[in-house]
């Protein structure tokens, strides 16, 4: 069902900026598996965690679900408990595809192509934002993070996964080599490296855990922490 993503093996003339498409959506779960260390481990313990703080009777989000990864990882923990799973992207391609990744799963799961920053958000036990956040214009993110907060139930969860910055230019430094190194030992080539990076230089912009949990703190979430981290990717929990 998936290609190998070879998007930026051969030179591109001039790089356009990286977008979910139908060219992304053929092979992106390739992308992504040799692009994010720990992606597998990201995407099940979701599930898991999903599946300790489900309430009865609520809504679970995954925001920016892409092909589902988490939207069924979440689907498998959550199993026949009375809840609402909602996956939202604003790619026509990745939510058309996802239809068929969710065909047969037992549980009602409804699919929303819609802006995160736009979509109706209530009842939240859960709400998942995987790797999502940092193509959110980084002015905007205190705003979605707060809708996401006020429309959580007390004890509800939200599990945030981004690449990270460092304020350390040693560390940053450090982190962005060792992920390109993780990237050639996946079996991308130094052309392929270089070309995606410049092509989501200005779309993907991450920044330090030290902004996301004061961000998170600011929009009302009370027990914050960083439960993965592998070079610059990390996962955050906020419990409400
Ligand atoms: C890196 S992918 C997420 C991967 C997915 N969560 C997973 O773990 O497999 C980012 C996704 O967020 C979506 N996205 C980015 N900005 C968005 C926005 N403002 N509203 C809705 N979806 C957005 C993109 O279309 C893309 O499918
Ligand atoms: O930083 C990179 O090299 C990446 O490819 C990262 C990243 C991401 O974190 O979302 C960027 C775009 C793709 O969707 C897959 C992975």
């Amino acid at each position: 069902m998936t290609k190998p993503d070879t998007l930026y093996a051969t030179p591109h003339a001039s790089l356009t900026r990286f977008a979910f498409d139908e060219h992304v959506v053929e092979v992106f779960p390739d992308m992504i598996q040799r692009s994010v260390p720990g992606y597998a481990t990201i995407i099940a313990m979701t599930g898991v965690m999903a599946g300790k703080y489900a309430q009865t009777a609520s809504n679970c989000y995954d925001l920016g679900c892409s092909l589902g990864a988490s939207t069924l990882a979440m689907a498998r923990e959550i199993g026949k408990r009375d809840c609402q799973i909602i996956g939202v992207d604003n790619s026509s391609a990745m939510i058309t595809r996802c239809q068929d990744y969710i065909a047969d799963i037992p549980q009602s799961i409804s699919l929303r192509c819609e802006n995160i920053q736009d979509t109706q958000i209530t009842n939240a036990s859960v709400v998942v934002l995987n790797f999502t956040l940092q193509f959110v214009p980084a002015e905007q993110r205190a705003a979605l993070i707060q809708t996401i907060s006020d429309a959580m139930r007390p004890g509800g969860i939200l599990i945030l996964s981004e690449k990270i910055q460092f304020s350390d230019p040693h560390l940053q430094k450090l982190n962005t080599d060792l992920h390109h190194t993780f990237k050639r030992a996946n079996g991308y080539s130094e052309l392929e490296v270089a070309q995606k990076r410049s092509a989501i230089e200005d779309v993907l912009i991450p920044e330090t855990l030290a902004t996301h949990q004061q961000r998170l703190r600011d929009a009302g979430f009370s027990s914050i922490d960083v439960w993965f981290q592998c070079f610059n990717f990390a996962s955050l929990v906020a419990i409400k």
